[in-house]
């Protein structure tokens, strides 16, 4: 059995998110924690019916007890965006929220998996893994960036063009979780598109988080569709991390020694994962020449946005 903590578990994507946990039945405990309203949240959760007990904690002091025995760490938090904004606009404001929750981490669940939603996940990453280092315990078998909406959304656009069905349309996305970073594998489909097609779908998955805030029209970013994903990430991590299946592969933003021989610290890859986070890092997918590009521009965005990150925490600029 499992103990998940949601951190700011109030918000647009903790609510939707919480609930879609609340229906695991592995899950021994559901821990809720924000600066506000969590006892409210709590209190609604506790009344369904599944096993999972629900505990609600409020402002910094109850950071801790929240964490306790953690297994799983799933981290929502932040501000979102505004029309007009870039996820790097959020950087300030979310840098010092995902440092907070990170040290939390490190002195009260150190072996937790750690699953980052928070924006700019290309940067927040970095930098949990660089307060979790300066607190010696990093695992980077253990922490990830959830980057599933943009495969939940690949496989939604490729099916609406091509008639696939949606839940059976597998598109690997690669790279990173904005814009440029975001590379699609289309190629890797088995489907044929024309490069007018094959271009089109690219930018609509790289902006699809643009398509929602455009559409929001100023109070907020994507909150159910990336509950979605994020709960089809923590299912994995429970299913692969504690029930024992095999074979449980995701694509998720993590530190691997595959990217720095690309020459960045960290790469949106499919991984398989285990008992001890990553099992395996798998193969990349092959790629076609126009994709050779796209990868080859993600690098050069990553490289910038995660120098960001690890220097806020080390101070050091790269
Ligand atoms: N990885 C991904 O694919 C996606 C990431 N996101 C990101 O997830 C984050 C959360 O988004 P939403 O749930 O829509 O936001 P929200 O504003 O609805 O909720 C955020 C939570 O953080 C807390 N919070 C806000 N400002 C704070 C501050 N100054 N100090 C401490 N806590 C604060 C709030 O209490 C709230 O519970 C954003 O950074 C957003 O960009 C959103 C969609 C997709
Ligand atoms: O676009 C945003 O700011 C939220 C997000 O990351 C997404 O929807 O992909």
């Amino acid at each position: 059995m499992v103990k998940v903590a949601v951190l700011r578990a109030a918000g647009g994507i903790g609510q939707p998110l919480a609930l879609l946990i609340k229906t695991n039945p592995f899950v021994s405990e559901l821990s809720l924690y924000d600066v506000v309203n969590t006892p409210g949240v709590a209190a609604d959760l506790s009344h369904i019916n599944t096993k999972s007990k629900v505990t609600g904690w409020v402002k910094d002091a109850q950071l801790d007890q929240a964490l306790q025995g953690a297994d799983i760490v799933v981290i929502p938090a932040g501000v979102p965006r505004k029309p007009g904004m870039t996820r790097d606009d959020l950087f300030n404001i979310n840098a010092g929220i995902v440092k907070t929750l990170a040290t939390g981490i490190a002195k009260n669940c150190p072996k937790a998996f750690v699953a980052i939603i928070s924006n700019p996940v290309n940067s927040t990453v970095p930098i949990a893994a660089e307060t979790l280092k300066a607190h010696g315990v990093y695992d980077p078998k253990r922490l990830f960036g959830v980057t599933l909406l943009d495969v939940v959304r690949a496989a939604t656009f490729v099916s609406e063009i091509k008639g696939t069905d949606p839940e059976k349309t597998n598109v690997a996305v690669i790279g990173g979780h904005s814009g440029p970073t975001i590379v699609p594998i289309l190629s890797g489909t088995g489907l044929s598109f024309t490069q007018e097609q094959r271009e089109a779908l690219v930018k609509r998955i790289q902006y699809g988080g643009d398509e929602v805030v455009k559409a929001k029209d100023g109070t907020g970013s994507a909150t159910l569709s990336m509950a979605y994903a994020g709960y089809r990430f923590v299912n994995a991590l429970i299913a692969a991390g504690f029930q024992g299946k095999k074979g449980v592969v995701e694509c998720a933003y993590v530190d691997s020694d595959w990217a720095k021989e690309h020459g960045v610290d960290f790469f949106a890859a499919p991984v398989e994962l285990g008992p001890e986070g990553v099992a395996k890092y798998l193969p990349l997918p092959a790629l076609d020449d126009y994709e050779k590009e796209l990868f080859k521009a993600a690098i050069t965005d990553l490289k910038g946005n995660i120098a960001k990150g690890e220097s806020r925490i080390t101070g050091k600029v790269h």
